[in-house]
């Protein structure tokens, strides 16, 4: 396949410095070349630019304007990207860039599933966020039955940005930390989601293929993966912003990616919430090399010596 690259070095989805680096050290970490020794035909469409915006005062959410603006760019970006027929790969950058690459492949292809691979659901509304941190928010944007919890015309930052999935064309691996207004909408909704218990339950073969029959059962439609680096154990991915214990081992990652890949689905994957700037030089260095592992094992790298 052909592979776009996209950098989306974004932070103002949350809090701290440090995630805007995301792009940069899994570059640096020699991502590219990996992925091209796979044998892939590889286009690095460089890193999209962000408008700074001085006055962006909260209004239910933090940097509406900046998140915004720069979501409605990667939408862009992501969607030509997809059009251009490429395996379509979007480095973060905080979870807030998923409004943009999901919005961007769904005009493309509007049948797409998602798999959400997190500690956390991402679907807090603006109203129920407890923290106004937009990276906790990206799926209430997106999801059809869930536009009449947005405050549309408070947030007019948002007005090139129409609903496009199915809340039942989501699966969820590696839930651990939800907050109540999430837990809520999963359980309203009868969203398919397997926590960290499930994995440990049934085992990570068994949840990925059941997540897989879920969203995808005649495996007739596109995949969009978001990959959320702290869904793996904070043990191996320390250097992130929101992490929660017990999450995925490194194996359990890279099983998912394989999984992944041998469906011949996937369309489009985010690598989001790597940040240098916290935890050790240790936590860096080994989150860095998870993300970038899990990224060549997603393009079709294989455990096999
Ligand atoms: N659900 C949280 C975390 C979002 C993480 C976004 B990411 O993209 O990294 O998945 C808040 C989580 N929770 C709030 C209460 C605290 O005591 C513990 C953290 C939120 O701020 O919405
Ligand atoms: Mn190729
Ligand atoms: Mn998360
Ligand atoms: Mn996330």
């Amino acid at each position: 396949r052909d592979v776009a690259i996209i950098g989306a070095p974004f932070k103002k989805g949350q809090r701290l410095a440090g995630v805007e680096q995301g792009p940069r050290v899994m570059r640096e970490a020699g991502l590219i070349e990996k992925i091209r020794e796979l044998g892939h035909n590889v286009e690095d469409r460089g890193d999209l630019n962000f408008e700074v915006f001085k006055d962006d005062p909260r209004n239910y959410v933090l940097n509406p304007k900046a998140v915004g603006a720069a979501t409605k760019k990667v939408s862009a970006a992501v969607e030509q990207a997809v059009r251009d027929n490429k395996l379509t790969v979007t480095l973060g950058g905080d979870h807030s860039i998923s409004i943009g690459t999901i919005h961007g492949h769904a005009q493309a292809e509007p049948n797409l599933c998602l798999l959400w691979i997190d500690a956390h659901a991402d679907i807090n509304t603006p109203l129920t966020t407890p923290s106004g941190n937009i990276h906790g928010t990206p799926l209430s944007f997106l999801v059809n039955q869930l536009k009449d919890t947005i405050p549309w015309t408070a947030l007019s930052p948002f007005d090139w940005l129409k609903p496009c999935l199915n809340i039942t064309d989501i699966a969820f691996v590696g839930l651990r930390d939800l907050d109540p207004g999430e837990r809520y909408i999963l359980q309203k909704f009868n969203i398919t989601s397997f926590s960290i218990h499930e994995v440990d339950r049934y085992g990570i073969h068994e949840v990925i293929a059941r997540s897989l029959d879920a969203v995808n059962p005649k495996g007739d439609r596109p995949i969009h993966m978001s990959f959320d680096i702290d869904s793996v154990d904070p043990a191996v991915t320390g250097a992130t912003g929101t992490p929660v214990p017990g999450g995925l081992t490194f194996r359990e990652g890279m099983f998912i990616a394989e999984h992944v890949y041998r469906t011949g689905l996937l369309s489009a994957l985010d690598l989001v919430e790597v940040n240098p700037e916290v935890g050790s030089r240790q936590d860096k260095a080994n989150t860095v090399m998870t993300a970038v592992e899990v990224l060549t094992a997603c393009l079709g790298k294989k455990r096999e010596g």
